[in-house]
């Protein structure tokens, strides 16, 4: 999309390639074509990297650009509102010059994701530069074992005090790390002034370690401007300090030749943050980065320094391209988000979406459970009703038609009640022989007194089977509604106090009214006395239906 901004790659992304793939959505990545800092201001000069509104940059990527200072900043592209650095500390990067700028350059850095594996080289550091390692593993290189002499014995950590210069996410970090090896801790934090932030150079120098007790180990995993070199060495060739452990150098990658003579310091180029899953934090978080300042004008992680500037404001093209991204419905989250595959992903990745997935699975889920229960019920509840019948049970005669078993009936006339095509849809009415006056009585049970109310609105909702359902409501209802008729006092269902489960014999039936008779589902033979006496309505008005008569049983008859 020609509306997109620019993305400036200073470095490389070597872990999280997904995340950046997917900044692809948002922005149009370009790279410097120039490989030193010279054809780099004249790139920028000449314009080269106009329309660029995010950089994210690595350490490494000062072999091109050299630092990010004043002339650099004076030459960056005015469209430049953000640096993502990848990495904890930013002293490549002149953040005043760039908060100076008009419009200021906003840099983020990488805090928290460098906390572990950085205290963990300080730890290594400490016992390494405690037991003097460095001399036994060089000797032994060089094939001479532990060295003639050997190394000199070391020092446990076990009741030592650790002083820690800079209480910080790292600091914090070390501190239990060391206390499980039985250090005691004692810190130091500096003033939080900008004044402060701007003096961490040479901290510790000449005056400094002077005042430190004799054979101190000194470790450093900050900055190698923290400490002076010089001094450094000038100490440890006095003794005064007993041994050093360094992952970071005034100039890196030079090392200062006091140090690297001295058997009795531990060397690490720079390899505080140099794991694969430290490594792909950071990028992602740097990632984070670009991609809120595009989305939002704002930085996650903000250096400290700049905390006082307020977010950029989004650019012309990409309020254009916000207008005309499309959009995508989550249903989870009820939500919508940009339709691309950088915003789909991160936002199926965001607890928020997790949680609302997990949700919406387990209410799936849950209703499959019910679903699978109310069937339960219905089966059960069918089954039971089968038996009953089995059991000549007092199933209200008018519903026996379902449940009628070979052998308990006896058709004795059929007649066509309806019209052919009525037919096709409805039913075939099927009345039985008239015996004698007992059996009208029998017969006459009224279906009007029952009050069809269903089976149960959950039940009634049950998507499977609706005729099944139907036929369980009329079934059921004989049984079941009772208890919901209304009491006529309140108004109100009186499942509160449930009536007996008695079916009411017949001749304790209300007469119907003429308009709850007009909707009885009997239809009249010719000739034949319709079942309920006092039912005048014509056949031809009332519903259709299905009258059945049960034949007496034998002994009755005599
Ligand atoms: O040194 C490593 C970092 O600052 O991230």
């Amino acid at each position: 999309m020609s509306s997109q901004p620019k993305i400036l790659l200073l470095g490389s992304v070597d872990l999280a390639k997904e995340a950046w793939n997917a900044l692809s959505s948002l922005g149009e990545v370009i790279q410097p074509t120039s490989t030193n800092r010279a054809d780099f201001l004249q790139e920028c000069r000449d314009g080269k990297l106009d329309g660029v509104v995010a950089a994210y940059r690595t350490f490494h990527s000062t072999s091109v650009t050299g630092l990010i200072d004043q002339e650099v900043v004076d030459v960056l592209p005015s469209s430049l509102k953000f640096i993502a650095h990848c990495g904890a500390g930013y002293d490549q990067i002149d953040v005043h010059a760039c908060k100076a700028r008009d419009p200021p350059i906003r840099v983020s850095n990488v805090p928290t994701a460098v906390n572990d594996a950085t205290a963990d080289v300080n730890m290594f550091l400490i016992l390494g530069a405690l037991r003097n390692f460095n001399t036994g593993m060089h000797a032994l290189r060089e094939g001479k074992w532990r060295g003639q002499p050997p190394a000199t014995l070391g020092h446990d950590p076990e009741g030592k005090v650790l002083g820690i210069l800079g209480m910080g996410g790292i600091g914090r970090n070390l501190k239990k790390k060391a206390e499980a090896f039985g250090m005691k801790v004692i810190y130091h934090n500096r003033m939080a002034t900008d004044q402060a932030k701007k003096h961490t150079y040479h901290i510790i120098g000449a005056a400094e370690f002077a005042k430190m007790k004799d054979g101190v180990v000194v470790v450093n995993t900050a900055r190698g401007a923290v400490m002076d070199e010089a001094a450094l060495v000038e100490a440890l060739d006095s003794g005064k300090v007993f041994s050093a452990g360094l992952d970071v150098f005034e100039e890196e990658p030079k090392v200062h030749p006091g140090l690297l003579r001295n058997q009795n310091v531990m060397l690490v180029p720079h390899m505080g943050t140099w794991t694969i899953e430290t490594m792909t934090a950071m990028e992602a978080w740097a990632i984070e980065n670009v991609r809120l300042a595009l989305e939002t004008g704002k930085l996650k992680s903000i250096v400290p320094e700049q905390s006082d500037l307020h977010p950029a404001t989004a650019t012309p093209t990409m309020a254009e391209y916000w207008k005309s991204a499309p959009r995508f419905w989550c249903k989870q989250c009820k939500i919508f988000i940009r339709d691309t595959p950088f915003e789909k992903t991160q936002h199926e990745a965001s607890p928020k979406h997790q949680g609302n997935l997990k949700r919406f699975l387990r209410d799936i889920h849950r209703n499959n459970e019910n679903k699978e229960r109310e069937t339960q019920r219905a089966k059960s509840e069918v089954e039971r009703l089968r038996q009953a019948v089995a059991g000549e049970s007092s199933t209200p005669g008018p519903y026996r038609a379902d449940l009628a078993l070979a052998g308990n009936w006896q058709t004795v006339s059929e007649t066509k009640i309806m019209e052919p095509d009525e037919v096709a849809t409805k039913s075939i009415g099927v009345r039985k022989r008239k015996l004698n006056e007992e059996e009208v009585d029998e017969e006459g049970e009224p279906l009007e007194q029952y009050e069809h109310k269903g089976w149960g609105s959950r039940m009634r909702s049950h998507p499977v089977g609706r005729q099944d359902d139907d036929d369980l409501d009329a079934l059921l209802a004989s049984t079941t509604n009772l208890k919901k008729t209304k009491n006529p006092k309140t108004g109100m269902g009186n499942e509160e106090a449930p009536k007996p489960e008695v079916l009411p014999k017949s001749e304790e039936a209300p007469e119907p009214t003429p308009e709850a008779a007009s909707t009885i589902a009997i239809k009249t033979e010719e000739g034949v006395d319709t079942a309920l006496p006092t039912n005048e309505t014509p056949a031809s008005e009332s519903a259709p239906g299905v009258v059945f008569k049960k034949r007496k049983p034998k002994v009755m008859r005599k």
